[in-house]
């Protein structure tokens, strides 16, 4: 545990501000969770990586933690400023089934992606789970900030004070439109409830005082927010893109909801902190699903990386830097975390004892004071690494502090062996299993001083891909 403040970057005020929690001893967050249309690309488990990363931060300051990361199974439409068709019907029109089964098989997906990342469990509350409650705060907010139009309930901006203060750039017409709303009074305007069109019957449609239809994706958020929270909770987080729509729009709602208009007090605004990851991206640009083929955490197993070494690679870069995503990268970020899980390998057997050790000192205040730094795990990453070099000492105080350290950095480092790490990837044409019997024959015929023989059985794996590395110092054996 660590009770040095922690300092964090508060996009909503664009500076750094010490963190103090709304209820004494308590952490509750909101991450803006994925629309589960598709898969999800590493780009997206990155914001996930980060706000993980972000909540076993707040646990180690000694806080609970209370973290939800909603699920969008409808609302969400194909331009985030509230126009195009709804992303669920249309993938589920495409692959003809049903929103609701599309939105189940994506979830799942997701869900085991998180736990593949060593995301710890948090709350997921779908929100077809509160159509109730969005009604409902429709219902309160409609008189004073709403009007309708023919597709719905729409929030008029101008009925709130410094509406798009957090994006800080919201003009009239600056952002991108696909279509305009016919009726709509200012152009950043969005919908609270999306009116079934008249002749139509959409999947997920639910009957309220606007007609039938489907709640916006910015209400879901707030509505979520804050009956799982309580306003004001402490922080919400999400992508960076998030900040010049998607989250200005839920400040606005929540700021009528309150009924207190302005933005001087933080607690109108829902929450007190916003924290935005930035993008990985590739070099063509942001990694983005609607780009057609996109990199699934999927995939890099397929290609033989562990997941965690996409954690390793994104907690080695600073969550507001972008990162540039290349199989390079990927494959540093594995030898690290493989250096790292043999290092630990050896502290495997010993009972974790008191970590307060002069030797571990050094490396304990570099770590805290990087994580609470705005969490600059590029940093604590070095000084897991100094811990993990530390020499003669008891194993047991050394286990300790990797341990306490791996707490925050989420790497799994005791519960990883180097042959996790190893994957054999998915088109290679033989089974790790004949390879290991092809390295035991090896070694029995080196043993004999044989060494035709073992030659031989060099070239039989060389052929079918296998590279043999003897005295590898990472005890690699051998690579696909
Ligand atoms: N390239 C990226 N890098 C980091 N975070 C991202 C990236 N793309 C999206 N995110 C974040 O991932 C989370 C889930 O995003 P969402 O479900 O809205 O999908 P999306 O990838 O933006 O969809 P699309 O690519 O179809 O526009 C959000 O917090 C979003 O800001
Ligand atoms: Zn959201």
């Amino acid at each position: 545990m660590s009770n040095t403040p922690l300092q964090l970057f508060n996009s909503l005020t664009r500076s750094i501000e010490t963190f103090a929690p709304v209820h004494p001893g308590e952490a509750r967050v909101y991450s803006c969770g994925p629309t589960v249309y598709n898969y999800q690309h590493i780009g997206n488990m990155r914001a996930y990586v980060f706000a993980d990363t972000l909540g076993r931060t707040l646990q180690w300051k000694g806080l609970k933690l209370t973290h939800v990361i909603n699920i969008t199974d409808v609302g969400h439409l194909t331009s985030d400023a509230d126009e195009g068709e709804d992303k669920m019907e249309k993938m589920a029109a495409r692959q003809g089934k049903s929103a609701w089964d599309i939105a189940k098989f994506y979830q799942e997906d997701f869900e085991q992606d998180l736990a593949r990342l060593n995301v710890q469990p948090k709350a997921h509350p779908r929100a077809t789970e509160y159509v109730d409650e969005m009604i409902a705060w429709g219902k309160k907010v409609a008189d004073k900030h709403c009007y309708e139009c023919e597709s719905g309930l729409y929030f008029d901006i101008t009925t709130v004070e410094d509406y798009g203060r957090l994006a800080r750039a919201v003009t009239e017409d600056g952002e991108s439109r696909i279509d305009s709303v016919a009726g709509k009074r200012n152009n950043a305007d969005f919908a609270i409830w999306r009116r079934t069109p008249a002749g139509e019957t959409r999947q997920m449609e639910w009957d309220s005082p606007w007609g039938k239809g489907a709640p916006g994706w910015h209400l879901e958020c707030s509505v979520m927010g804050e009956k799982l929270l309580g306003f004001p909770f402490d922080i919400h987080t999400g992508g960076i893109d998030h900040r010049e729509i998607h989250h200005p729009n839920e400040i606005a709602q929540n700021q009528a909801f309150c009924g207190c208009g302005g933005l001087s007090e933080a607690a109108n605004s829902g929450a007190r902190m916003w924290m935005h990851n930035n993008f990985l991206v590739e070099r063509s640009g942001k990694m983005s699903k609607s780009s057609g083929e996109f990199l699934r955490l999927q995939l890099l197993l397929d290609k033989g990386y562990h997941p965690l070494a996409y954690r390793m690679m994104c907690l080695q870069a600073h969550y507001r830097s972008e990162l540039e995503f290349s199989w390079d990268g990927l494959g540093a970020a594995l030898t690290r975390l493989k250096r790292m899980v043999m290092q630990a390998e050896r502290l495997a057997d010993a009972v974790a004892g008191d970590p307060s050790h002069q030797k571990f000192v050094p490396a304990l205040e570099k770590f805290d004071a990087a994580m609470s730094d705005d969490l600059n795990t590029a940093i604590a990453l070095t000084a897991l690494e100094e811990a993990l070099a530390v020499k003669k000492v008891d194993a047991g105080i050394k286990r300790a502090v990797i341990e306490q350290m791996d707490s925050v950095l989420g790497l799994n480092l005791f519960d990883l062996a180097r042959t996790d790490l190893r994957i054999r990837p998915k088109d290679a044409q033989i089974t790790s299993e004949e390879i290991e019997e092809a390295i035991a024959r090896r070694k029995a015929a080196r043993v004999e001083k044989d060494f035709a023989t073992s030659d031989a059985i060099r070239d039989e794996l060389s052929a079918k891909g296998v590279e043999l590395m003897d005295g590898d110092p990472l005890g690699w054996e051998w690579k696909l």
